[in-house]
């Protein structure tokens, strides 16, 4: 008989190892069923208990070895719990950033195939974790999108936005949700749109004739693109265009030389946001360039501000017959509605607007005319169509887009291809989750890599093939792809409550754009030579711009005035 001491309990232990071997194993079906192998068991019990009955178990062996259970038991509980995802080693300090490839949509996409689907590695004292799959893309952007809804903006994001006060980089607080909505129904209502059709019909028929006028020399695709947006979304915003005339302009290209610095300061790897230490130090000087560039920007907004309180909004009114979105904003803001924003947010506000606008469409329209130059029986059907919907004597109209359904498949085609947004807008989850059985920390930087979901062979034929006709609608007439998020495998503008508000504008702006543009002129590359690399920034740029040369489609010359 042996009891086991522990505090004021004492264990019985020979008891249940007596039961067991006379009860059961004693027991003749037992033999019986299980044979011989257990009459071996039998002996080793009974040895096990002669030997047990003779130790006098002293009583801080008994205390170890609960501890030791106690620490097992609770360290595989917890491990199990912060099973990080897989990733690859860096250095001490440092991290995996020495072998960082400056294109991450690559080096990101090659490390899944390593790592798989969601992966992990620290850069500095950040943790980075990318998710590659539409599945896992779907949990993060839908299923568990109210805890990825916030941002953890770089500093370059946070001057941009005046510290963080803009829609695309505040967390999901009330401003943002206030903001939200404040663009959605002043800005890109249906009603809005339809009412600012006049404005983009004026920007692509100065655009037309502006590339009519050089036709023969090298048109900058992206430049012509970007201007024409910037004057459509400052009609639509202030109610006249910034510049009036697209090719003497000085203010139009300063403004689209400080939005592509923007861009790329975005982009880059700044050691400031991975080691919070050395922040203060701005060692690439990203935050201070950053300034810089907000300060040209900031400007134009403060002036256009300042003329229209000066001036008499009811001018503004009588002119477009409505007011513009920029004195819905001053009003609000002298009404202390709940909607209020004040003077820093309304210009953190346009600057989301001009951005969204200008940048990302004309990157488009470069990469469309880029993969249509490449592939000429594309652009013959994309042609074929236009004069059959549109007709050589006349030219494009919104309302012929909805009929233009290849030039619609190219278009979704190209977004495949070339997500301008390649790894999304950093998510920064509230709390820590669980994504495919690794935990995600709190506060980790999320990337969804739609660059790579867009080229995987799981969920495309060919991939790599620029074939539209993969987003032809089925015999009924639908398509299995928008631009509305539903479906993880193409997600150009991101998906859940944190998508791209701006969907509506800037698909209309483009295809109208890019429709106009074909059906005017016949375009060649100047030497034949044409290049389609990729330049990562938060905006994924072709690595040289389109340069491309117009002769005129359209028989009456008037179509160009
Ligand atoms: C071709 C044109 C455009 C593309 C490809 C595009 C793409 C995107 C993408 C991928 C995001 C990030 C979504 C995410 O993180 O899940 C985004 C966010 C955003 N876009 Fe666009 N965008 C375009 C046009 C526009 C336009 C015209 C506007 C405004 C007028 C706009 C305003 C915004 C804003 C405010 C956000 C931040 C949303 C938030 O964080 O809640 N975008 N866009």
């Amino acid at each position: 008989m042996v009891y086991l001491q522990y505090g004021r309990s004492i264990l019985r232990h020979s008891k249940v190892l007596k039961d067991t071997s006379e009860s059961v194993l004693h027991h003749p079906l037992f033999y019986a069923a299980q044979g011989v192998r257990y009459r071996k068991l039998e002996v080793i019990l009974t040895t096990l208990r002669k030997m047990i009955s003779h130790i006098q178990w002293p009583w801080y062996f008994v205390l170890l070895t609960c501890s030791i259970i106690t620490f097992a038991i609770l360290w595989c509980k917890f491990s199990s719990k912060a099973r990080l995802p897989p990733g690859p080693r860096g250095l001490p300090l440092l991290g995996y950033l020495p072998f960082l490839d400056p294109n991450l949509h690559h080096g990101y996409t090659k490390l899944a195939q390593r790592y798989g689907p969601i992966f992990m590695l620290k850069l500095g004292s950040k943790t980075h974790i990318v998710v590659s799959s539409s599945d896992l893309a779907k949990v993060v952007l839908r299923e568990q999108d109210e805890i990825f809804a916030n941002r953890d903006p770089p500093i370059a994001g946070t001057v941009i936005s005046y510290g963080g006060q803009s829609i695309v980089w505040s967390d999901s607080n009330s401003l943002w949700r206030n903001m939200r909505k404040v663009i959605s129904y002043e800005v890109l209502s249906n009603k809005n749109l339809q009412a600012s059709s006049t404005f983009r019909q004026g920007g692509v028929t100065k655009a037309i004739k502006h590339v009519y006028e050089t036709m023969g020399t090298e048109v900058d695709i992206g430049g012509i693109a970007f201007l024409t947006s910037l004057n459509v979304i400052t009609s639509i915003v202030w109610g006249k265009s910034l510049v009036e005339d697209v090719k003497s302009t000085n203010l139009g290209v300063e403004f689209r030389e400080a939005i592509t610095k923007i861009v790329e300061l975005l982009g880059a790897v700044n050691v400031s946001d991975l080691f919070p230490v050395l922040s203060r130090f701005d060692l690439q000087g990203v935050e201070r360039e950053m300034k810089r560039q907000r300060k040209i920007v900031d400007a134009i907004f403060e002036r256009i501000i300042k003329e229209r309180i000066a001036n008499k909004p009811e001018e503004v009114v009588v002119k477009i017959g409505r007011k513009d979105f920029l004195q819905i904003l001053l009003e609000l803001k002298e009404q202390k509605a709940y909607t209020s924003l004040n003077i820093t947010q309304i210009k953190a506000l346009l600057m989301d607007i001009f951005f969204g606008t200008t940048d990302p469409t004309s990157t488009m329209v470069e990469w469309t005319m880029a993969e249509l130059l490449k592939n000429p029986s594309m652009m013959q059907k994309v042609k074929d169509e236009l004069k059959e919907v549109v007709g050589l004597n006349n030219i494009v109209q919104e309302s012929h887009l909805s009929n233009l359904k290849y030039l619609d498949a190219v278009v979704k085609e190209t977004f495949r291809l070339h997500p301008p947004v390649p790894l999304l807008v950093v998510r920064c989850p509230n709390e820590s989750c669980n994504i495919a059985g690794y935990t995600v920390p709190k506060g980790a930087n999320v990337y969804v890599n739609v660059w790579a979901i867009h080229r995987d062979s799981q969920y495309w034929d060919n991939p790599l093939e620029f074939n539209p006709n993969r987003f032809l609608s089925v015999d009924d007439g639908t398509t299995k792809f928008d631009y509305n998020g539903y479906n993880p495998n193409f997600i150009p503008f991101g998906s859940g409550r944190r998508m791209c508000p701006g969907v509506p504008l800037g698909e209309k702006m483009l295809v109208y754009f890019l429709a106009s543009m074909l059906h005017s002129f016949d375009w060649t590359l100047p030497n034949g030579e044409l290049e389609l690399s990729d330049k990562f920034g938060i905006v994924l740029k072709k690595n040289t711009p389109l340069m491309a040369i117009a002769s005129q489609r359209l028989p009456d010359k008037t179509l160009y005035m």
